[in-house]
C-alpha cells in the first residue's frame, strides 16, 4: 500500500500500526501530541494501571510532551527508551539474567555511561588481542539468535568473551551501562513470556517518536511486544538519523514493518521561511517540503571567517537579537560558549581523558571540581552538587551537598581569579579552602628542577581543560547539533569547521551543500539538521570559500566575508 498524505492536525485510525515519515519541521510532535489525545479520549483500553508508552529520544524531547500534554499526561508513560526500559523491564526483573550475567542485581540503581577502565581492561586478554583502549568505546551489543552478543564497531572477529569479562567487573559492582540496558531488556523479554505479558498488559499503545534514530535491539525489543495485543506507531525522518555512531542505522526506518502497517507522509513545513526550506529542497530529494504558511524571509548566508567574529557580526546584522550556534564538535560548542579560539587539529576528548595526573585521587577530585563548576555555570545545579559533593568532607547532614553548594557559588564568584590560569591557582585555592583531601603536590625550591606533575599543573590554563567537559543535556546558545535535535531557534548559524582533528576541507566539509548525499553520508545529514532548526534566519559559517564553491552556492544563498 502507498503512502497516504497527513497534516499535523489530521487524525488517524488509533487501532492499527503505523509509521509516519515527514522531513524536518512538518508538526511531526505536534501530530504525536493531538494523537496521544486521540487515543486517550476514544480508546477503550486503558486506565490508571494501562497506559500509552510514549518513547522520544532526549530527556528534553520527555519534557516538550509532558508539557504539551498537560493533565493528559497521567495516563502517559513519556520516557526515553533508556528510561522505559530500564524502570519496566531491567529493574524489576534482572534477576531473571543476573546469574547468566554475574550481576549485582541488588546493588543496580540506575544505568551509567560506560566510563573506560584501564584496571579491568588490563585484567582481560584483550591488549593481547591487539584491541586499543580508545576502541573500548565502540563497544556494542548486536543480537545473533535468542540471545546478544558483544561486539567492537569496525571489527570484525569475536571478541565477545574477552568483553564480557570485562563488562562482568563493572556488573559485578551493579554498574550497568546505558547500552546493557538495551541488551538486558532484550534478553529478559525473550527469556520470560510472563514479562512481556505484564509489558503488553500495561501498555495496550507503544509510539515512538525519533524512530530513525532508533538502535536494532531497541527496533527488535518492539517488534516482539508488537506481536500481539498491542499498537505500535513509529513517527520519524530518516534524513535526521544522527546517531550510527551509537548503532542508529539509517536504512532501519525504511525496512521496519510489522503487519497490516498503515503508511502516512507529511510534506509541510511549518517551521521556516520559503528561503531556508528551498535550501533545505536542495539537499534532500525524497520530500519536497512546502510552506503551507508561505512565510517570507531573508536569504540564507554563507559567512566566511573566523566563528567568533562571525557570530558578533550575525548579532549585530540582527540588532541583537538571540542567535543560536550549532557546531558539530563538543570542542567548538564550548569553544564558542565560553568566547575562546580553537584550532582545527584540536581533537575531542572527554575531560576524563583529558586531564593527565598520574595521582588517580588527585585527578578525581579536580575532574569532578572542574565539571561541577562547568556545570553550575550553565545553571544545572543539580549535576554540579551530585559531581562535588562526592569529594568534600562531609560537614553537613545532607551527604555533603549543602557543602558542595556554598563551594560551588565561592568558585563561581571567583571564576575569573582562576579561569585563566593555570591548574595550580585552583588546585591552591581549593586546598585552601579545607573541605577536601587533595594528596599534595611537592613543590619545586631554589635550583631544583620541578616535577611532572608541578609542570604539568602550572603550564596547563584551567579554561583549556574545561572545553573537555561535557554538558549532557545542553540547552544553552551555543551547542552541538546533536543537542539541538527537535528544537527550533528563531536564528541560527551553523558552524562548519573541519571535523574532529582535521583541517577544513571544503570538498569534503561543505559537501553537503555542494553534492548532497542524505542516504550516504551521516555528516551530510548532521549539517541537515542543523540547517533545518532555523525558523527566520540562517547562517552558515566557514573559514574559506573556493570560486567554484561561491558560484554553485550564490544560487541559494548571499556570501558575506568578515574582514
Ligand atoms: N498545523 C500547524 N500549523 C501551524 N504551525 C504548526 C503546525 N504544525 C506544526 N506547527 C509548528 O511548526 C513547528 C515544527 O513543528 P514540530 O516541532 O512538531 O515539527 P517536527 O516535525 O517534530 O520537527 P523536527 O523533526 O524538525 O524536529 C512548531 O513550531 C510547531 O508549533
Amino acid at each position: 500500500m502507498g503512502m497516504q498524505l497527513v497534516k499535523s492536525d489530521s487524525k488517524i485510525d488509533i487501532e492499527k500500526h503505523f509509521k509516519i515519515t515527514a522531513g524536518p519541521g512538518a508538526g511531526k510532535t505536534k501530530f504525536l501530541i493531538n494523537h496521544l489525545k486521540n487515543v486517550l479520549h476514544n480508546s477503550t483500553r486503558l486506565g490508571r494501571s494501562r497506559k500509552i508508552a510514549c518513547i522520544t529520544y532526549t530527556n528534553v524531547g520527555v519534557e516538550t510532551i509532558v508539557q504539551r500534554l498537560g493533565d493528559d499526561v497521567d495516563y502517559v508513560e513519556v520516557s526515553t527508551i533508556h528510561s522505559f526500559l530500564f524502570t519496566h523491564i531491567v529493574k524489576p526483573y534482572l534477576h531473571l539474567i543476573s546469574g547468566k550475567y554475574e550481576i549485582n542485581h541488588l546493588k543496580v540503581d540506575s544505568p551509567y555511561e560506560h566510563i573506560f577502565s584501564n584496571g579491568y581492561f588490563r585484567k582481560t586478554d584483550l591488549s593481547m588481542k591487539n584491541i586499543q583502549e580508545q576502541e573500548m568505546k565502540k563497544i556494542f551489543w548486536f543480537i545473533e539468535g535468542d540471545s546478544c552478543k558483544l561486539h567492537i564497531r569496525d571489527r570484525k572477529s569475536d571478541f565477545h568473551k574477552s568483553l564480557l569479562k570485562y563488562k562482568k567487573m563493572f556488573w559485578e559492582k551493579g554498574i550497568i551501562h546505558y547500552e546493557d540496558v538495551l541488551a538486558f531488556a532484550w534478553e529478559i523479554l525473550n527469556s520470560s513470556t510472563e514479562t512481556l505479558r505484564i509489558i503488553r498488559s500495561k501498555f495496550p499503545y507503544f509510539f515512538i517518536d525519533e524512530f530513525q534514530d532508533t538502535n536494532p535491539i531497541q527496533a527488535k525489543i518492539v517488534k516482539l511486544i508488537a506481536e500481539k495485543e498491542i499498537v505500535v506507531g513509529v513517527i520519524g525522518d530518516k534524513a535526521q538519523s544522527i546517531y550510527e555512531f551509537q548503532g542508529a542505522d539509517v536504512k532501519q526506518f525504511d525496512n521496519f514493518t510489522l503487519p497490516e502497517m498503515v503508511l502516512y507522509k507529511m510534506e509541510d513545513n511549518h517551521r521556516s521561511t520559503e528561503s531556508i526550506i528551498n535550501l533545505l529542497n536542495g539537499i534532500r530529494k525524497d520530500i519536497i517540503q512546502r510552506s503551507p504558511d508561505k512565510i517570507v524571509g531573508n536569504s540564507p548566508c554563507i559567512i566566511v571567517g573566523d566563528p567568533l567574529r562571525a557570530l558578533k557580526y550575525v548579532q549585530e546584522v540582527l540588532d541583537n537579537e538571540e542567535v543560536t550556534t550549532l557546531s558539530y564538535s563538543n570542542l567548538m560548542a564550548n569553544s564558542v560558549r565560553n568566547n575562546k579560539d580553537y584550532k582545527d587539529e584540536q581533537k575531542w576528548m572527554l575531560i576524563d581523558e583529558a586531564f593527565v595526573d598520574s595521582n588517580p585521587d588527585r585527578r578525581k577530585v579536580l575532574i569532578s571540581v572542574i565539571k561541577s563548576i562547568e556545570y553550575a555555570r550553565l545553571n544545572h545545579y543539580k549535576d554540579a552538587i551530585k559531581e562535588l559533593s562526592r569529594h568534600v568532607r562531609l560537614t553537613d547532614d545532607h551527604n555533603g551537598q549543602k557543602t558542595a553548594l556554598i563551594l560551588i557559588k565561592m568558585l563561581l564568584n571567583e571564576y575569573s581569579d582562576f579561569s585563566d590560569k593555570s591548574l595550580w591557582t585552583i588546585y591552591c585555592k581549593l586546598n585552601e579552602t579545607g573541605f577536601f583531601n587533595i594528596p599534595k603536590i611537592r613543590e619545586s625550591k631554589g635550583d631544583k628542577a620541578p616535577s611532572l606533575i608541578e609542570e604539568y599543573y602550572k603550564n596547563t590554563i584551567y579554561s583549556s581543560i574545561a572545553l573537555h567537559v561535557k554538558i549532557t543535556e545542553d540547552d544553552s546558545l551555543h551547542r552541538t547539533i546533536h543537542k539541538a535535535k527537535g528544537s527550533e531557534f528563531n536564528n541560527v548559524m551553523v558552524i562548519v569547521k573541519g571535523k574532529d582533528g582535521h583541517k577544513y576541507n571544503e570538498e569534503r566539509d561543505l559537501s553537503f551543500l555542494l553534492k548532497p548525499d542524505i542516504d550516504g553520508n551521516e555528516d551530510h545529514r548532521v549539517n541537515y539538521v542543523a540547517c533545518s532548526r532555523a525558523k527566520k534566519n540562517l547562517y552558515i559559517c566557514v573559514p574559506g570559500i573556493s570560486e567554484k564553491a561561491k558560484n554553485v552556492l550564490s544560487k541559494m544563498c548571499l556570501i558575506h566575508y568578515i574582514q
